[in-house]
């Protein structure tokens, strides 16, 4: 049984909307689960939405040679060095159109390094085949 709500916060970066739709994705799962989800796109999203949160999910597409979107999420998250309290459980996920995905491990190398947990990463092709969408609806499931 269930003993407390948690509260979860999905930040993502997405021009052309596939990181944004698995954003809304992973945002109904919580909900169906009774949990809190304050979701952001990262231009709108503050240090205070991460230390608030019990849960993180960052969602980036891969971008210029398998990095994570340079101009917003990646000064955001080189700030999460900064949050007094790293105890929390983080969930990557990203898209990308021909790279592998191992940009989602040297993100999670990255969050690992600054003291996070990282618990769950899946990286989709594109908009994702309804089988990737189904993974990262029970990555939620999974953690939250
Ligand atoms: C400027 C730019 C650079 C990109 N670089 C890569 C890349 O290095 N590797 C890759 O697999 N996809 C790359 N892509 C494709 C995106 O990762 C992919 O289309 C992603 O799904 C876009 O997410 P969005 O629809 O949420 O914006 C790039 C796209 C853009 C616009």
């Amino acid at each position: 049984m269930r003993c407390h709500m948690k509260k979860i916060c999905i930040i993502y970066w997405s021009c052309g909307g596939a990181v944004e739709t698995l954003a809304k994705e992973m945002k109904k799962t919580a909900e169906s689960l009774g949990e809190s989800v304050l979701m952001k796109n990262v231009q709108d999203a503050e240090m205070v939405d991460v230390s608030d949160a019990e849960v993180i999910v960052l969602g980036s597409p891969s971008m210029n040679d398998g990095m994570i979107e340079q101009y917003d999420m990646e000064p955001f998250v080189d700030n999460l060095k900064n949050l007094k309290n790293k105890d929390k459980q983080v969930i990557l996920y990203g898209t990308c159109a021909f790279s592998e995905d191992d940009f989602l491990d040297v993100w999670e190398k990255r969050l690992t390094d600054y003291g996070f947990n990282v618990v769950g990463k899946i990286a989709i092709k594109d908009s994702g085949s309804e089988e990737e969408i189904r993974m990262c609806r029970n990555i939620i499931g999974e953690n939250c």
